[in-house]
């Protein structure tokens, strides 16, 4: 597979490290360009061996599969730069809240578009990813954009409306457990704890529950009953997450993130203009 990336962040460089760790790509069929940072580029080469340019009509030519990668503010800027060099190339775009259709207005064409909402766990083989296709995508190509992502992590198909909610619960949802864990660890300091200590039983505790979560059929709900001894320390805990309103937050932090994923699709709403002028 030779691959072009468009935007080299933090996205960009975990879906890199992914595929070059597990052996699915080859560094040197990978090429990454970025907008303004050079030295982001540098780096990605000096760390990852991947080729990297300014050149845009070079990248799309010598790619197969083109990741778009830049955030969605961008997107009618970067994808009308690489308009002129779309040929076969599949389209595989990350950006959160950008609908296929804008996608292939700015490209021009009715090209095959798989949108994907990875997370940056894809770094480690980890990432929750979902994809959705556009008409014009062939089952092979369908299968090998599953295969590229299920190289780094687990991949659910789902229908392009679905997105919106899949970034805010798993898009997003690394970002809710690096909070709660920040919360935890400024708790354990609170309550007199060494901090390095108290860092690795958190994290032990949370790939505990989490593996216990994966093995068991248990629901969250039955393991969290398991753990709660009438009249004991995690029941006088919970109650106070409950006075805090603690699944309202968690409910209300997710409808606000699929919400925001809807709003950004208007920040390219000015495509059609940019088209006309381009
Ligand atoms: N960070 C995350 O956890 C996730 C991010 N995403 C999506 O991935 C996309 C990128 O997000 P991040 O990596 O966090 O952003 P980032 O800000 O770290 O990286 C974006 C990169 O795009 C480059 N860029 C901007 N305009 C460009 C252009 N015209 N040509 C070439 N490169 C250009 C920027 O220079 C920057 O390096 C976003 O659309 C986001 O919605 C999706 C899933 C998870
Ligand atoms: O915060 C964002 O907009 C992106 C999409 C999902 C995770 N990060």
């Amino acid at each position: 597979m030779k691959i072009g990336v468009i935007g080299a962040g933090s996205m960009a460089e975990a879906i890199i490290s992914g595929l070059i760790n597990g052996n699915v790509v080859r560094p040197g069929n990978i090429h990454v360009c970025n907008r303004s940072d050079r030295s982001k580029l540098l780096y990605m080469q000096d760390h990852y061996g991947v080729n990297v340019t300014e050149n845009k009509e070079e990248l799309l030519e010598r790619s197969e599969i083109i990741i778009l990668a830049m955030k969605p503010k961008d997107a009618e800027e970067a994808v009308l730069s690489i308009r002129p060099y779309v040929k076969k190339q599949l389209f595989l775009s990350v950006l959160a809240g950008v609908t296929i259709h804008t996608i292939q207005r700015l490209l021009g064409k009715k090209a095959p578009v798989i949108r994907a909402m990875p997370n940056t766990s894809a770094a480690i083989q980890m990432s929750a990813t979902a994809i959705a296709p556009s008409e014009e995508v062939t089952m092979h190509q369908l299968k090998m954009a599953k295969h590229l992502f299920e190289t780094i992590g687990m991949v659910a198909v789902v229908e392009e409306h679905r997105l919106d909610a899949v970034t805010a619960l798993s898009g997003s949802g690394p970002a809710y457990i690096y909070y709660f864990i920040e919360a935890m660890e400024n708790a354990a300091m609170e309550i007199g704890l060494d901090q390095e200590i108290a860092k690795s039983l958190i994290l032990q505790t949370l790939a505990g529950a989490s593996e216990m979560l994966m093995q068991s059929d248990k629901q969250a709900s039955q393991l969290r009953k398991e753990v709660t001894s009438p009249g004991g320390t995690t029941e006088a805990g919970i109650e106070k997450l409950k006075d805090y309103q603690f699944n309202d937050a968690i409910i209300a932090c997710v409808k606000r993130a699929a919400e925001r994923s809807v709003e950004l699709q208007a920040q390219v709403s000015n495509e059609k203009k940019k088209i006309r002028e381009a």
